[in-house]
């Protein structure tokens, strides 16, 4: 991580309390609400990156390296503006992709071999 992004205990920070499982438990909560959106997000994502897929006839297309180059650069200034770490945001999205690529593989080739029984028939 960039020290850009590392975070510091300001000077005169308050010492853990014993307020603190309590605090923990509440901000525990809200991660979990923010879970449940970004999911809901990820899911509405997933679901046009399907629609997609069924426009792409080859491997190549599938992978398609310069839109993720695209996709990976254009999130990591979103990061940069909301003031998040962009390597956090690039990680996150590399993962993302990979596992879509294999979801995307994994479509190209199930149409593949429904089309050569077709064609078998
Ligand atoms: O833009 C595409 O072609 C996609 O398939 C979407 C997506 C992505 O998740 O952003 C997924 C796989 C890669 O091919 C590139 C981008």
């Amino acid at each position: 991580m960039s020290d850009k992004h590392r975070i510091v205990a300001p000077a005169g920070s308050p010492p853990v309390s014993a307020a603190g499982p309590a605090r923990i438990g509440e901000l525990r909560a809200a991660i979990d609400g923010l879970d449940e959106r970004i999911i809901a997000l990820l899911a509405e994502r997933t679901r046009v990156v399907r629609e997609l897929t069924a426009y792409k006839t080859d491997e190549a297309t599938v992978r398609s390296p310069d839109r993720v180059r695209q996709v990976l650069d254009r999130v990591s200034g979103l990061a940069e503006r909301n003031g998040m770490p962009p390597e956090v945001a690039v990680g996150t999205y590399r993962a993302l992709i990979d596992e879509l690529t294999r979801m995307q593989l994994d479509m190209l080739a199930a149409r593949r071999a429904a089309a050569s029984l077709a064609d078998e028939r």
